[in-house]
């Protein structure tokens, strides 16, 4: 298991993209919408993990409601597995609760589920798989 992400909400990614290059001296090296989750998200890879900026495409998002009740700022953090089936099989069993059991595409390439932040010391998880 390692540190793919650390998700961040954003309200524009326009002016959140400018920031972030200027902090890390680097440009994104994708922006990819995730219609599912009402997202746009930016990637800037840091050595073995990334950076994933996310902003709202509607108002029912995810990010949009975060941003509402909580202003912008770190969302979640999302963890590389080699087998996320085995990985939820394993968390299931030791009592983490997962918003849904099924993975489903993520942005990345990945296949992604993502942990109830009650059953995890009030941090929001996501587990990620490389597809093939
Ligand atoms: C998949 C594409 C991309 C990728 O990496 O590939 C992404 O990462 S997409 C990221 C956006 N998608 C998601 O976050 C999906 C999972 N999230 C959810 O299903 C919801 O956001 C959920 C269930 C975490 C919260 O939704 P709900 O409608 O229940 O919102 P509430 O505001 O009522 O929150 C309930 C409860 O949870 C706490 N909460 C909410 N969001 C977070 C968070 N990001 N981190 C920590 N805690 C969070 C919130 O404060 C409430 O707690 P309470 O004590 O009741 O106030
Ligand atoms: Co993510």
């Amino acid at each position: 298991m390692k540190i793919e992400h650390l998700g961040i909400a954003v309200k524009s990614l326009e002016k959140s993209d400018e920031l972030f290059a200027r902090l890390l001296g680097k440009e994104n090296y994708k922006q990819e919408a995730v219609e599912r989750e009402g997202v746009t998200t930016s990637f800037y890879a840091l050595g073995e993990s990334k950076i994933e900026l996310l902003e709202a495409t509607n108002p029912e998002s995810p990010i949009a409601k975060f941003i509402e009740k909580r202003g912008e700022g770190i969302h979640h953090i999302a963890f590389g597995v080699d087998d996320i089936e085995a990985e939820i099989a394993r968390l299931k069993n030791l009592g983490f609760i997962f918003i849904s059991e099924t993975p489903k595409d993520g942005a990345d390439n990945k296949l992604v589920v993502f942990l109830h932040p009650k059953s995890t010391n009030g941090i929001l998880v996501e587990l990620c798989q490389e597809k093939g």
